[in-house]
C-alpha cells in the first residue's frame, strides 16, 4: 500500500529545515578575495577616520585670525612660506601673516585654522618672494575636514555576518585589513536523477531532454554564496545509488538531489533515505511548485530531495536551502527578501495550496509590481530566466486579479528578511 503524504504548511516545513542550522567555521582569505563573501568577525576602527585634521581643498592653509578685515578694497596679503601635497607633513608652525599652499587630502600646518581655496586667491611676486592676498575674512574653521568626523576610533562598522560588497571592501582596507576572516564556504553537493537526461553537449534522443536543474542549481547555490561539488548522474541502479548517496554526504556539508522523490516506480530518493537510516522531516508541502520536496537528515547533514520539475526545484532550493546557507554565515536575515507588490496582471488560476509564481519585479514611479514571468507549470523552465520574484499567493483563493496587493519574495536582494513566513494574508485590492 502507497503510504500517504500528509502535506504541511510552507513555514512549518522551513522550521523544520531550520532547526537543522549550523554555523560554518571561519578562514582567512586575502583581501583581494573577500568580496562577496561573509564577514566572519565585527570591523571596530582602530583609529580615527581621518587620522589628522586635513584641507578638502587645493588652497592655502592660513590663521583665520590674520585675514579679517580683508575686503576688495583692502585685500589682505600672506607671505607663502612653503607648500605641502598630500602624504607630507609640513613641519613648521606657521606664524602671523603667512599661509602654506597645500594640496587636496594635506594635513593641515600647526597653526593654520583654516583652508582658502585657490579660486579666490591672488598671488604674486615681491623681491623673490611669493605673496597671495583674498579680498574677504575667512572663519576659523572654513574648509577643514576634521579628524574623526567619518569614523571615530572604537565605532563597530560592521556586524559579523554582513555580506562583503564593494564598501565594506574599502572600509577593510582603510582600517589595514590584508587579510579577512569570512566565513569558509558551504560545500553543496549536486545529483541529478533521471534516465531521461542528457548533458548539454549531447544530441536530444526520442524520450530524453537535457539535465537543465543541475546547472540551474549550481547558479542558485553560488548566488546563495557556496561552493559546489556536482557529482553527476545517478546510474538506474538503486543499490549504486545508494552508495553514490552515502559517499557524496561524506563529502559535502549539504547534498541535494533533484528529481526522484515523488511516487514513481524510479523514483528512488525515498528508498534511499529508508536504507540510509535518514530521518525524513517532511515529504510534501502544502505548496506549488514543489510539494514533492523532501528533506532528511542523516547524521546532522542534510539531504534535500528536491522535485525534478525545474519551477519546483527551483522554488524548493531558495525557499530551504537558501536560509541554511545564510544562517551558516551568521547572516540576521538569511531568508528571501519579502516586500508586498501590486500585481501586475491577473492570476486566475486557483490555488488550494500556497502558489509561488514565479515574476518579474519591478519599480513603477516609486511602486513595487510583479508581473508573472511566464508559463506557470512545476515543469516550466522558460519563466525562470525573467524571475527575480516570487508572487506568493495563499492557498484558498480563486485567483487574483491585476491591482492587487500580493506578498512577494526577491530572489536577487541581499538584505533578506529575518522571518518572511507570518502573516501572509489573503490579498485585498
Ligand atoms: N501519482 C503522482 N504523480 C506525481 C505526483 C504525485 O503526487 N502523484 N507529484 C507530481 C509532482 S507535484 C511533481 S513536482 C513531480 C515530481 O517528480 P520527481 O521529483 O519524482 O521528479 P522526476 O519524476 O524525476 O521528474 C519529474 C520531471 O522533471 C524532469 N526532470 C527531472 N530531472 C531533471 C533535470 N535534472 N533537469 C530537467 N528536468 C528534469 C523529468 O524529466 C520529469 O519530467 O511528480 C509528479 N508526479
Ligand atoms: O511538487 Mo509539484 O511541483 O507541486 O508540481
Ligand atoms: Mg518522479
Amino acid at each position: 500500500m502507497l503510504e500517504k503524504r500528509q502535506p504541511i504548511p510552507v513555514a512549518e516545513a522551513v522550521h523544520r529545515v531550520m532547526d537543522y542550522a549550523f554555523q560554518a567555521k571561519n578562514e582567512l582569505v586575502p583581501l583581494t578575495q573577500a568580496h562577496g563573501r561573509f564577514i566572519a568577525d565585527a570591523i571596530r576602527a582602530d583609529q580615527d577616520v581621518p587620522a589628522f585634521d586635513r584641507s578638502p581643498y587645493d588652497g592655502y592653509a592660513i590663521r583665520s585670525i590674520d585675514s579679517q578685515g580683508a575686503c576688495s578694497q583692502q585685500p589682505v596679503r600672506f607671505q607663502v612660506v612653503g607648500e605641502i601635497g598630500a602624504g607630507y607633513v609640513y613641519d613648521s608652525v606657521v606664524e602671523k601673516g603667512q599661509a602654506v599652499r597645500i594640496m587636496t587630502g594635506a594635513p593641515i600646518p600647526q597653526g593654520c585654522d583654516a583652508v582658502v581655496m585657490l579660486e579666490i586667491t591672488h598671488t604674486f611676486e615681491e623681491n623673490q618672494q611669493k605673496y597671495m592676498s583674498i579680498k574677504r575674512s575667512i572663519e576659523a574653521g572654513t574648509n577643514i575636514s576634521y579628524k574623526g568626523e567619518d569614523v571615530q576610533q572604537g565605532t563597530i562598522l560592521i556586524d559579523k555576518g554582513q555580506y562583503i560588497n564593494p564598501g565594506v571592501m574599502a572600509l577593510l582596507a582603510t582600517f589595514g585589513y590584508e587579510q579577512v576572516a569570512v566565513y569558509r564556504k558551504m560545500v553543496i553537493g549536486v545529483i541529478a536523477t533521471g534516465s531521461e537526461l542528457l548533458e548539454p553537449g549531447e544530441c536530444l534522443q526520442p524520450g530524453k531532454i537535457r539535465n537543465s536543474n543541475a546547472y540551474m542549481m549550481m547558479a542558485q547555490i553560488e548566488r546563495a554564496g557556496a561552493e559546489v561539488k556536482y557529482f553527476g548522474k545517478f546510474s538506474d541502479d538503486l543499490e549504486l545509488c545508494i552508495k553514490i548517496v552515502e559517499k557524496a554526504l561524506q563529502e559535502v556539508d549539504i547534498l541535494i538531489t533533484t528529481g526522484g522523490v515523488s511516487v514513481g516506480d524510479y523514483d528512488y530518493l525515498p528508498a534511499i533515505y529508508q536504507a540510509m537510516d535518514a530521518k525524513v522531516l517532511f515529504n510534501k508541502v502544502a505548496m506549488r511548485p514543489g510539494s514533492v520536496t523532501t528533506v532528511a537528515a542523516c547524521n546532522d547533514k542534510l539531504l534535500f530531495g528536491l522535485s525534478g520539475n525545474p519551477s519546483a526545484c527551483y522554488v524548493g532550493f531558495e525557499l530551504f536551502v537558501r536560509p541554511i546557507i545564510r544562517t551558516a554565515y551568521c547572516h540576521p536575515q538569511p531568508h528571501l527578501r519579502r516586500e508586498q507588490a501590486r500585481l501586475g496582471a491577473d492570476f486566475t488560476k486557483p490555488n488550494p495550496f500556497t502558489r509561488f509564481v514565479r515574476a518579474t519585479a519591478y519599480y513603477e514611479t516609486g511602486q513595487l509590481v510583479a508581473v508573472p514571468s511566464g508559463f506557470d507549470k512545476s515543469s516550466a523552465v522558460s519563466s525562470l530566466a525573467t524571475a527575480n520574484a516570487f508572487i506568493v499567493l495563499p492557498g484558498g483563493s480563486r485567483g487574483y486579479e491585476k491591482g492587487m496587493s500580493v506578498a512577494v519574495l526577491l530572489l536577487e536582494d541581499l538584505q533578506g528578511s529575518e522571518w518572511p513566513w507570518d502573516k501572509l494574508e489573503k490579498s485585498y485590492r
